[in-house]
């Protein structure tokens, strides 16, 4: 049966899509690309979804994509069914010795094995690994120090187990990824006395994104990029405005370990880092392939 002129039509306006994404497919091909999936993105069946196809796409045409992803308020639920109350100081949970357990099973067991799940039914074949495995994310006790701002004096704040990465042992990524297979990684360390540690989810994306010298680091959030005071989307943001802009309190609460992750994966050796709105169905890919990207960029300077 001949094809009605409105299915040739779509079919043809398909086909100009697959072709305008050619330039972008040839700049990213054999690029490693890490997508940090945030907590409050995964909310959404339909989002989930799409999220699953873009990395799932991404490992078909040639891009090489590491999820890190975390889990922030599958945490939050879980520590309530246990009555357990947790605190947040910048945006980092203070952990005591009877959460790191209950956080280490949310984000290394149920969490993780979603991930990788969305991926996996989108046909790619994913891994649900922990920053454990492999000593991949080797991690030491983080220093946070505040100063007072009446004082000026420094003080060392202790958030219990949470940690900073240290070192981030690539084999076991480069050894997966090598194979065909995509690492979906959970925010969770080792240090070297063995001691498991809570690490922010945006900060192990960064510290992987830079030990792998990605060409992109994409965080996906749940506001459009970082914002001014105006609630205007800022589309670029330089180191100098950064450190600003937390200094004067317009960047706040979980946007500070995000703009402070860009930063240092910028330095360390990513190319490019995009704070976007994974709100937006098949974020990754607007951003990749079209010059309609959303989000703030923030680039090595
Ligand atoms: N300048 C800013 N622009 C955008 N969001 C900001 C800004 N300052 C603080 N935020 C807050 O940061 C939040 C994103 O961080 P977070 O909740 O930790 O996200 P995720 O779970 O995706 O890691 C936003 O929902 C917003 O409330
Ligand atoms: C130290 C610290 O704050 N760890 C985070 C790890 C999960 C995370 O970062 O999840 P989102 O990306 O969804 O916020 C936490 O305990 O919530």
């Amino acid at each position: 049966m001949p094809m009605s002129e409105d299915a040739l039509k779509t079919a043809r306006e398909q086909a100009a899509v697959l072709a305008s994404a050619l330039p972008f497919l040839r700049r990213y091909a054999g690029d490693t690309i890490v997508v940090k999936y945030g907590g409050h993105a995964m909310g959404d069946p339909a989002l989930s979804e799409a999220f699953g196809h873009d990395i799932a796409l991404l490992k078909l045409i040639g891009v090489n994509p590491v999820v890190v992803h975390g889990g922030g308020p599958q945490i939050n639920a879980m520590l309530q069914r246990l009555d357990i109350k947790s605190t947040f100081i910048d945006g980092l949970r203070i952990t005591d010795a009877a959460m790191i357990d209950v956080i280490e099973m949310v984000l290394s067991g149920s969490v993780n094995k979603q991930v990788a799940e969305l991926i996996n039914r989108a046909g790619a074949l994913a891994i649900g690994i922990s920053g454990k495995d492999g000593g991949m994310i080797q991690a030491r006790k983080l220093a946070r120090t505040v100063r007072d701002p009446d004082s000026h004096i420094e003080r060392v704040l202790d958030l219990g187990f949470v940690g900073e990465p240290e070192r981030i042992d690539t084999r076991v990524l480069y050894a997966l990824s090598g194979s065909g297979v995509i690492p979906v990684i959970a925010p969770v360390g080792v240090g070297l006395d063995g001691q498991t540690y809570n690490i922010n989810a945006d900060t192990a994306a960064g510290a992987i994104a830079g030990a792998l010298n990605a060409t992109r680091l994409l965080m996906l959030t749940d506001v459009p990029g970082v914002l001014d005071e105006n609630k205007q989307l800022i589309p670029e943001l330089s180191a100098d405005d950064a450190r600003r802009g937390i200094a004067r309190g317009m960047i706040s609460g979980g946007m500070i370990p995000k703009v402070e992750t860009c930063l240092a994966a910028v330095q360390a050796g990513a190319r490019a880092a995009v704070i976007l709105d994974g709100r937006v169905p098949h974020a990754c890919l607007l951003e990749l392939f079209t010059t309609a990207g959303p989000g703030t960029l923030i680039r090595a300077s």
